[in-house]
């Protein structure tokens, strides 16, 4: 039967069903693993692949029934070995490296099935399962191994879908992984939970490899290459790394899909429409309202480069410029080959390490900038304008990849771009107009010069290595990098100071093209012949295992990352057990040196004089990430135990009038439209998440200058109507209107650059930041950092910004806490330093939510101070969530009650708090209560 070229047979269909049924369990594998650690696990097909290796060795001694459940026992063990040894080490760090650590696993896994039985391997050879017939579906022969796996498959499900849901372990694991720390409180350990997934995941992976192997011919060393991740993947992500039943089934869906697009095309055409559909499915899911648990910050260094890593830099330039005259013309092609690599890994540490973004596609950016360079040198005979053209290929195609990529995160994101990187290989850099069969690359001519030999190209491969080193640095070092980290660190809380978030990712997205765009340039011109060999999508894996070796934080950690990676096995022939050993001192790397092999070599410069304040530097044990409180920090000021919420580290600035600002505030007073239209109108607004109506009908109005509370029980909807006036949450009904404007379907960020700016419940801001880099944020409504400006390297709008931000954080009494980290601050301190953020947005109108919690109640007071003062000198309007009631009824000039998503009163505050239905729904019957708020009695 067929169908536009394409056959939807029987056959067809059930080998689409059976493919379908190994990349359903490949799912399971990985989903299960996913919702127990939050990554994804490479060692998966090696995992399975030590389980075939068991059953061949035990096969012939004990039978293939009796050694079955022992492979799959052995393997389980060294999924759970391998969560207790390797996961649970890399807890506290970001989850790419997790992922890294698993990769250099399963290289290592590999050569142990290799040691346990080398038959695992090969098809031919490994033992099939006896007793069983094999029989046929149309003319497709289904052999004794695809019988078993037709008759245990679904068995296995349901024994998996039993423990799952009514053993006392399978409802554990199902707690721990998706609340690890209220399954904690319930006395389930969550570490042990995740063992037994991890086991589960071992036992299904060796399931599949043993039933698999024998119908296949040799097995691949890498037994999760991308394309079978990729198939994987599909299914788990659909189903949103957290449903068994709906991973099984897509990937049913995608096993069938691949068979019938095979039987008109080729397989690189299948990873185009996997790749597409991926994207489709991936796009049409509602975000699910939870948010991942938030991914451990990247480490960053302290301070800026010193002299001593200036004089290492320079130092590596002479060395690596001598080379050129030292070095055989095979040494210099292999250090070319390096310096390509570690261009891929500059773009890798900052989409990742800088941008927080997983992208597993970097090389097929690399692959189409190299095309595009040789192509446009070729007809143009202008090297120069090669270069350009591919790097402006790079930036172009990574641009086109983020834009439906800015809608996804973490995981979904890699899934995504690891299908670009598999369908580029695959199919885009085969088209003729782009490297086709292959190409032959014409000598790079430089000025009429033409370079012909290795070591002369090694030289050209040099410079532009220092080209987008320099870039990288640039942009690390200046205002860009700086909303990279905030977007990074807090999306939305960069969103509401300004920070245009989708411009920024997709600028970032463009640079890190570009960079990776030069690695394919350096190693495009360094073949005689362009084939896409070389550029295969497992590089793209390659070059993010290369960052986390060689370490994020640095630049220098591309290099060395690449050097251990791509130059030492190409100089020195290793063999089998060499790139064991080679892949084990590199996973060591990535469990034991949190920042890298570069991190370790900075470690070794704080040994060193401190050259710029003239002292010995830290030691290796310095903690790099948070630089200590500067000599004038002042004490912690002692905190009420009546009052206390959380232990503060830090000191709260006090309720005396430093703290709070006792000079001017920062920033410009308003001049009122004085229009006589509100300044907010808000019209029928409404929102429901499934069946709670979170926002019914709520309508009204503030005028220019006056303070207004919102109170309401909790659940009231109070701050989801905060979201919709701020932009963050689409209303489904109803119209916001801001100085007679319509601004409903404004973005946050367009809001707040209009002076409509918001504060939030947890005041978390941007954790990994200082406090400086936190106001310099804010800062950037004046001065925005543009991205040439920062990589030219001209310092005026840093200069404009610094000079706003030290000012803003004198008068709110914050210089003292200006280099700590806002992670450590206490809750009161973090809110004074939002609200620091929100005054220099120079703000026409604040939506304040629950400014007071948290905070003493002194400072509670001086808040109110502080609100009054903000109104009478900035002339600001204030809308503001409270339950502190005494406190509204000081500072606001109206009140709004809410319950059930509904206004249910409005009017001065003695009128609101009397009012009957805020009385039954908010302050209760109780007496008391009313009369601790301050109500006229009766
Ligand atoms: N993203 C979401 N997904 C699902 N339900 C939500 C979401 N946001 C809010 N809700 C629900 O909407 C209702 C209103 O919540 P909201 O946080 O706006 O109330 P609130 O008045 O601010 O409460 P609180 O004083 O506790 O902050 C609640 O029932 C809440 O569970």
């Amino acid at each position: 039967m067929t169908f536009a070229g394409f056959d939807f047979g029987p056959d067809r269909i059930a080998i689409g069903l059976f493919t379908g049924l190994t990349y359903g369990l490949l799912a399971i594998g990985l989903v299960l693993v996913y919702r127990s650690s939050r990554f994804v696990n490479f060692a998966h097909g090696a995992i399975g692949v030590f389980g075939a290796a068991v059953l061949a060795r035990l096969a012939g001694a004990l039978g293939y029934w009796a050694a079955l459940p022992i492979a799959i026992a052995a393997a389980a063990g060294l999924g759970a070995l391998t969560e207790a040894t390797v996961v649970r080490r890399l807890h506290r760090r970001p989850r790419v490296i997790g992922m890294i650590a698993t990769l250099g696993l399963a290289q290592f896994i590999l050569v142990l099935a290799l040691v346990v039985d080398r038959s695992s391997f090969s098809g031919a050879t490994f033992p099939k399962p006896p007793g069983l017939p094999s029989f046929h579906i149309g003319t497709t022969v289904i052999g004794p191994s695809l019988t078993a796996m037709l008759l245990l498959t679904p068995a296995l499900l349901a024994a998996l879908a039993w423990f799952l849901r009514r053993t006392r372990f399978g409802i554990g694991i199902r707690a721990a992984a998706d609340h690890p720390d209220a399954a904690t409180v319930n006395g389930v350990a969550a570490h042990r939970m995740a063992g037994l997934a991890w086991g589960i995941a071992g036992a299904v992976a060796a399931f599949s490899a043993i039933l698999l192997t024998p119908t296949q011919g040799v097995q691949s060393i890498d037994s999760l290459g991308p394309e079978l991740l990729l198939r994987g993947l599909a299914g788990a992500v659909i189903a949103r790394m957290a449903s068994l039943p709906i991973a099984f089934a897509a990937s049913l869906g995608v096993g069938v899909l691949e068979q019938i697009l095979l039987s008109g095309q080729t397989a690189g055409f299948v990873d185009v429409v996997l790749g597409a559909a991926i994207l489709i499915a991936l796009l049409r899911q509602r975000p699910s309202g939870r948010r991942d648990a938030d991914p451990p910050p990247w480490r960053r260094p302290a301070g800026g480069p010193d002299p001593w890593a200036r004089a290492g830099l320079g130092l590596l330039l002479a060395v690596g410029v001598l080379l050129a005259y030292v070095v055989s013309n095979a040494t210099a092609s292999v250090l070319t080959e390096v310096f390509g690599y570690a261009l891929v890994g500059l773009s890798v540490i900052l989409v990742t390490g800088v941008a927080g973004e997983l992208s597993l596609g970097q090389f097929a950016f690399a692959g189409i900038a190299a095309a595009v360079s040789v192509r446009v040198a070729s007809a143009t005979g202008n090297m120069f304008l090669g270069v350009l053209a591919g790097c402006a290929a790079g930036a172009l195609s990574a641009a086109v990849v983020g834009l439906p990529a800015l809608r996804l995160r973490g995981v979904a994101l890699g899934v995504t771009t690891l299908a670009f990187a598999l369908a580029t290989s695959g199919w885009l850099l085969r088209r003729p107009w782009l490297l086709g069969d292959g190409l032959a690359t014409p000598y790079p001519v430089w000025d009429g010069y033409v370079v012909s030999v290795a070591t002369d190209y090694y030289l050209f491969a040099l410079m532009l290595l220092v080209i987008g080193w320099w870039v990288t640095s640039r942009l690390r070092a200046g205002g860009f990098g700086r909303l990279l980290l905030a977007l990074r660190d807090n999306e939305e809380a960069g969103r509401a100071l300004t920070v245009a978030a989708p411009l920024r990712k997709l600028q970032a997205y463009a640079v890190c093209g570009a960079l990776a765009g030069l690695g394919g340039v350096v190693i495009g011109f360094g073949q005689s012949q362009l084939s896409v060999n070389n550029f295969p999508a497992s590089a793209s894996i390659d070059a993010v295992a290369l960052a986390v070796v060689g370490g994020m934080a640095r630049n220098s950690g591309a290099l060395l990352g690449s050097a251990v990676i791509v130059g030492l096995p190409a100089l020195v022939p290793l063999g089998i057990p060499g790139q064991a050993a080679l892949t084990l001192g590199w996973l060591l790397v990535v469990l034991l040196l949190p920042d890298g092999l570069g991190g370790l070599l900075a470690d070794q410069r704080r040994r060193l004089p401190d050259l710029r304040r003239g002292r010995e530097g830290g030691g290796p044990g310095t903690p790099p990430s948070h630089p200590g409180p500067p000599p004038t920090a002042t004490a912690p000021d002692p905190v009420p135990p009546s009052t206390a919420t959380a232990p503060d580290p830090v000191a709260f600035p006090s309720a005396t009038a430093t703290a709070w600002g006792s000079g001017r505030l920062p920033a410009a007073p308003l001049v009122h439209d004085g229009t006589g239209v509100p300044l907010l109108q808000v019209v029928g607004l409404r929102r429901a998440f499934g069946g709670v109506r979170a926002v019914d009908e709520a309508g009204f109005a503030v005028a220019e200058g006056e303070i207004v509370g919102i109170i309401g029980p909790n659940g009231a909807g109070k701050t989801t109507l905060f979201e919709i006036l701020a932009g963050f949450t689409a209303a489904q009904g109803g119209a916001v209107h801001y100085r007679g404007r319509p601004v409903t379907r404004w973005a946050p960020e367009r809001r707040a650059r209009h002076g409509l700016v918001r504060s939030f419940q947890d005041a978390r801001l941007f954790p990994a930041m200082t406090v400086r880099e936190a106001v310099m944020v804010a800062a950037e409504k004046r001065a925005p950092s543009r991205l040439v400006v920062d990589v030219l390297g001209a310092t005026g709008p840093e200069e404009a910004k610094a000079a706003r931000t030290d000012e803003a954080l004198r008068v709110m009494g914050l210089d003292a806490h200006a280099q700590r980290s806002v992670g450590e601050l206490s809750t009161g301190t973090r809110r004074i330093v939002e609200l620091c953020c929100l005054l220099v947005l120079e703000p026409r109108l604040m939506l304040l939510d629950e400014p007071s919690s948290g905070l003493t109640q002194a400072d509670g007071a001086a808040l109110g101070d502080l609100l009054l003062r903000i109104r009478a000198e900035l002339g600001t309007t204030v809308l503001v969530i409270e339950h502190d009631l005494p406190l509204l009824s000081r500072v606001a000039d109206r009140l709004i009650a809410m319950d059930a998503g509904r206004v249910i009163a409005q009017g001065t505050p003695d009128e609101v708090r009397a009012h009957p239905a805020v009385v039954l729904s908010y302050l209760g019957t109780d007496e008391a209560a009313v009369a601790r708020s301050g109500a006229p009695a009766g």
